[in-house]
């Protein structure tokens, strides 16, 4: 039994005899709580066939009258896994015999990079050309742009650049000795946010950097924690994507510690980063750190204070600036200067201009209502699932099936490798993966549900135009067996080449198969494309740990979503509601993720007043746009306190040359050049040897 299905098998326990396939997942599918009659099989129902680019008939299962909450069913493996309580036995299933992780994520000891896309399928402007020169000339470099600039394809192609350039095999052996030279091992993909840290495969900067979500500026020390430590000493590039919603005081705390930890005590104050090779991209107009709520006035509060360029860092780093001009999300050049005038402050006016052009209800497309978003997480909460209420149809909870696989098999029946296993999987089972991945534990639809890819199509092997954020209709349900007939029934006359008919039944079928969902739904996309919506595998896997799995329906109900969750999405067909817009940027992200205008409703009669703008950003843009020096003067923030483990203290005290000035060893006074002031106590409160070390500000 699988370990994370283990978990789940609650769910698992409520699939309808009637619909069991009939292959070998089926005996282990339980079917004691199920209270629900036969669905009929509609085999000519579908109604858009005469739109459907679809290569597939869809005979549709009515799911009315029963009561389903199935389709998360544990999946039976050749050997046993660990279950949460560690009472079964764990299974070793390598993770080479995976298919390539698609969305993985650094975290833990290492970074899996994922593959970037196919080079042929976009020839890059010159403006992101020269930003992928520059990164392979080892500049540390940012590049901003506005939305759908292509800062996400650019990164795409710098991660497999990167990939190519150090090399793809992880060595177990070195990295415990800190000098793996592979890409997970030299470059950190992070973003500030998981839900930017997924679609480009990196991790957040919090786990990145071990500090989880810091209170005090001493928190920072958590880096000093062994594995952290040797990791960003063996890093070769950092990555920050969104690099708009990392802080000023967030920027400077970590560049401070990188630098501690990376340089030798004795050549300290040493080089930015610790001459980690830096690579910002973002948008300074859009999205800002949220600030921390100020709760005690201590002097070591950590604030989320300031935008990171008004970090000394940033000014330490001499970044090279690029600003990609070419948008490509929006094609109407009328559109795109509207919104350009938002974004920047230049053109309020621009904002009526659109509400008024925009204000027209959308119509229904091919059964499908435009997203809503709104500023208020509890109001898209409310808006999605009371429209789903609303819908006469019977609910279907589709239950993710989950998977844990450690790395560590059973070679041997030793204690120490039990304890391991265990260990592994509790890291695995508190992974943020489980609680960020795009796609959901449980996914309620109804037929008639709004819905959202929350990823890209790979339908006939290759880039499909249904990708992450397509809008659509769940017109229908489908039974797996029925699905797999029609699939069996075109792989039977399979030849070589392949069809791309032949190429979709394949994928469809091995995806079908390697789950037990039962009931399939079937969506409409705005294109008029109708498809069977197959589970897909999300995965996230923590080097030299294991793999987390999750496989679901890649959907969520889209009648609604926030302003915040949209940033860096492309959406087709979009009502922003522009009430209680509260923060800078969140005017001009909200407007500028519509595609066109034709796929935008704007609600609320916002006024030029309503867009937001800070003057700093502004100033910064200004003068980079110029080539001069800006007058936004970086924050003073005091140096981070250190707390490090006596053996880190004892190698700066003999590097610097410090003395100890008293017979306790408890205290000493440096005489190094320049000066570095340091104070040392035994840290009596944590019960074992620590010193704290305060040290002169390091410009
Ligand atoms: N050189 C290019 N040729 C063709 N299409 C491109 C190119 N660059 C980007 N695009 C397309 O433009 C769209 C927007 O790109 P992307 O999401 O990378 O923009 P972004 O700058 O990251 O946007 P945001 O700031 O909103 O996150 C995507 O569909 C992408 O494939």
């Amino acid at each position: 039994m699988l370990a994370k299905a283990a978990m789940t098998s609650g769910y698992g326990s409520q699939l309808d005899p009637l619909t069991l396939d009939s292959d070998e997942h089926s005996s282990e599918c339980d079917t004691d709580s199920l209270t629900r009659k036969a669905p009929t099989v509609v085999s000519d129902f579908a109604t858009s066939a005469d739109t459907s680019a679809s290569t597939f008939k869809r005979p549709r299962v009515e799911p009315a009258e029963f009561s389903v909450r199935a389709h998360g069913f544990k999946r039976p493996r050749q050997k046993p896994c660990v279950t949460a309580s560690g009472t079964e036995t764990p299974s070793f299933i390598p993770l080479s015999t995976f298919p390539e992780v698609e969305d993985a994520n650094g975290v833990g000891d290492c970074f899996i990079v994922p593959s970037p896309p196919n080079p042929q399928i976009h020839s890059l402007t010159p403006q992101q050309r020269l930003v992928i020169d520059l990164v392979q000339k080892g500049k540390n470099v940012f590049y901003s742009g506005s939305g759908g600039t292509g800062k996400s394809l650019v990164l795409h192609h710098i991660v497999g650049i990167l990939k190519d350039r150090f090399r793809d095999e992880h060595n177990d052996r070195l990295a415990q000795g800190s000098s793996c030279g592979c890409c997970a091992c030299k470059v950190a993909i992070t973003a500030p946010t998981g839900i930017a840290a997924i679609p480009i495969g990196g991790t957040t900067v919090h786990r990145a950097t071990g500090i989880g979500i810091p209170r005090r500026r001493q928190d920072f020390n958590r880096m000093w924690n062994a594995p952290v430590k040797r990791r960003w000493r063996n890093m070769s590039v950092w990555i920050i994507d969104e690099i708009s919603m990392v802080s000023a005081e967030l920027l400077e705390s970590l560049e401070q510690m990188i630098r501690r930890i990376r340089t030798p005590a004795d050549l300290l104050p040493g080089v930015p980063f610790g001459g980690l090779q830096v690579i910002f991209s973002g948008d300074f107009f859009q999205l800002q750190p949220v600030l921390e709520k100020i709760t005690h006035t201590s002097d070591d509060q950590f604030l989320n204070r300031g935008l990171a360029f008004e970090a000394p860092a940033w000014t330490r780093a001499k970044l090279t600036p690029v600003i990609l001009q070419h948008v490509f999300r929006q094609s109407d050049g009328d559109f795109v200067d509207l919104l350009n005038g938002i974004r920047t402050g230049e053109n309020p006016a621009a904002l009526e201009e659109i509400a008024k052009r925009c204000s027209r209800p959308l119509p229904m497309e091919a059964g499908i209502l435009p997203t809503v978003l709104y500023s208020k997480n509890a109001d898209v909460d409310k808006y999605n699932h009371d429209r789903l209420r609303e819908l006469p149809e019977q609910e279907v909870v589709l239950v993710a099936e989950e998977h844990i696989y450690t790395n560590e098999g059973l070679k041997k029946e030793e204690a120490r490798n039990l304890a391991l296993q265990q260990a592994q999987f509790n890291q695995l089972r508190d992974a943020e993966f489980w609680k960020l991945c795009t796609a959901l534990k449980e996914l309620s639809l109804k037929v008639g549900a709004q819905v959202m890819l929350v990823r890209n199509l790979t339908l006939t092997g290759k880039e499909s135009d249904l990708v992450n954020g397509s809008r659509g209709v769940v017109v229908g349900w489908a039974f797996r067996d029925v699905i797999l007939e029609e699939c069996r029934a075109v792989l039977r006359s399979k030849q070589y080449p392949e069809t791309p008919k032949e190429v979709e039944a394949q994928l469809m079928y091995d995806k079908l198969k390697a789950t037990c969902f039962n009931l399939i739904p079937i969506v409409r996309f705005r294109n008029g494309r109708e498809i069977y919506c197959v589970p897909e595998r999300f995965s996230y896997e923590i080097l030299n740990t294991g793999e987390c799995v999750r496989w679901q329906v890649p959907l969520k109900l889209a009648w609604a979503i926030t302003i915040h969750k949209c940033q860096g999405m492309s959406l087709d067909y979009v009502q922003v509601t522009l009430k209680d817009i509260f923060a800078e940027g969140q005017v001009y992200v909200a407007l500028s993720r519509a595609r066109s205008m034709e796929g935008l409703q704007v609600i609320g009669n916002p006024s030029r007043g309503d867009v937001r703008v800070s003057p700093k950003v502004m100033e910064f843009y200004r003068a980079l746009t110029a080539n001069e020096a800006s007058s936004v003067c970086p924050l003073d923030f005091p140096d981070v306190p250190i707390v490090v483990p006596p053996e880190e203290i004892l190698d700066r005290v003999k590097a610097s040359h410090m003395v100890r000035t008293d017979a306790s060893f408890e205290k000493f006074i440096p005489k190094s050049d320049p000066p570095i002031s340091v104070t040392c106590y035994h840290c009596k409160k944590q019960g074992h040897a620590a010193f704290e070390c305060r040290m002169r500000p390091i410009l």
